[in-house]
């Protein structure tokens, strides 16, 4: 299980990815996400000035190994660009382990813990009476969760709403940072009035999420909370940014609205005091950019020690190499919640071949040998890379806000 060559393909069907094949001598490969948004060729130099050359020689399947030395050999630690680079190495190494063995991946890492894993869909629209239709359609799709995210009147541009109604959100849509307004006090002033109108509209069975995306102070946070606790929301998401850990637990003081976190941190010491103190219910860590497999695993141990569960991040920026390697971690997982999914561009699915498939609201894992994700590599070079930017956000006054 010599390790035989290594290299990137960098494919935007539709948006960037950027993907590593790892090949064996014995013809074996494994491949793995390194998709940063936004940041894509940042990892794209890192792995291959200084990390693809010294893979080659080395034996595949000491997994363990070759991660503390990336890690601990990297002497600068952690960061999103070294443990996405991190990641994607490590998640080939488990896809080859995996199809060496003849299984899939979930089977080498303990077994099925359930039959299928649920996932929460994106419902976006303008205003709320556009958002209770594309709800009502993700219903009928057949999901059991769904993240509702609406216009805010006086807002012109917001996170997680699409320009149009029915178009697919895309937040990295210009080749330049975007500059979008932001006011808390309107968006904090309309949010409780979209989850009133879902409730009554859906009733009480529907899983509801909402994603903040660290826009509030921390008692501003403590206030949406509370008032969209008649709502019993599964999740608020990133209510605050989480540099500071210690502000969850302000927040946790004032609300039972179960708290998810984690789409920004990339290893278990960006969650240790979150998890350890019991402010947060859910972790959105994911494999790609928290060190792949090895590193989660982790990460999911100790938070499944303070009952918070699995809610791993899942929007169209991370490919389908990272959903795939998700869905048989989600399948073994203990400690699972939920599992983020906004569907691929058809031209992003043709080029990466998988075998996990959407039933009822749920992912079926697939039993191909490895995570069951491919690449199409011809097909992958007929999309070239485009730079595309996540946008900035100011307040009303021009200063410069969370984003
Ligand atoms: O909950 C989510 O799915 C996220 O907040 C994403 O939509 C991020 O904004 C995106 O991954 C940034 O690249
Ligand atoms: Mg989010």
């Amino acid at each position: 299980m010599i390790i035989s060559d290594a290299y990137l393909i960098v494919t935007s069907p539709g948006r960037n990815f950027v993907t590593l094949k790892i090949v064996t001598e014995s013809g074996v490969y494994g491949i793995g996400d390194a998709t940063l948004n936004g940041r894509e060729l940042a990892v794209v130099a890192y792995l291959e000035e200084h990390v693809l050359p010294s893979l080659i020689g080395r034996d595949a399947s000491r997994i363990e190994d070759i991660w503390h030395f990336l890690y601990r050999g990297a002497y600068w630690r952690r960061g999103p660009v070294t443990m996405t680079a991190i990641a994607a190495v490590d998640v080939a190494l488990w896809d080859i382990k995996a199809k060496a063995a003849g299984m899939p991946l979930y089977q080498l890492l303990g077994g099925k813990s359930r039959d299928r894993v649920m996932v929460y869909g994106h419902a976006t629209g303008r205003d709320i009476e556009a958002c209770l239709e594309e709800v009502a359609r993700h219903v009928k799709e057949g999901y059991k969760a769904v993240r509702v995210q609406a216009g805010v009147p006086g807002i012109a541009s917001i996170y997680g709403v699409a320009k149009k109604d029915g178009e697919p959100y895309e937040p990295a849509d210009a080749e330049l940072p975007a500059e979008h307004v932001w006011s808390t006090s309107k968006y904090l002033n309309h949010v409780p009035k979209l989850f009133a109108a879902v409730r009554e509209r859906f009733g009480d069975d529907l899983h509801v999420l909402h994603d903040v995306h660290h826009r509030l102070t921390p008692i501003e946070a403590a206030r949406l909370g509370k008032e969209v606790e008649p709502y019993h929301l599964f999740w608020l998401e990133d209510c605050v940014p989480a540099e500071n850990q210690e502000a969850f637990g302000l927040i946790r003081q004032h609300t039972t609205t179960p708290l998810a976190v984690g789409e920004v941190f990339n290893s278990l010491f960006d969650a240790k005091t979150l998890i350890e103190n019991q402010w947060i219910d859910y972790i959105r860590a994911t494999l790609t950019h928290a060190g792949g497999i090895t590193h989660v695993r982790r990460i999911a141990d100790l938070a499944g020690l303070y009952h918070v569960r699995t809610g791993f991040h899942g929007p169209t920026d991370l490919s389908p190499v990272c959903l795939g390697a998700a869905i048989h971690f989600d399948t073994w997982v203990p400690n699972f919640g939920i599992q983020e999914y906004m569907p691929h561009t058809n031209a992003t699915d043709e080029v990466f071949p998988h075998d996990y498939r959407f039933e009822d609201g749920h992912f079926i894992v697939g039993e191909t040998p490895g995570h069951g994700v491919d690449i199409d590599e011809s097909l992958a070079k007929q999309y070239p890379y485009k730079r595309a930017s996540l946008p900035v956000n100011r307040l009303e006054d021009g200063t410069l806000w969370h984003w």
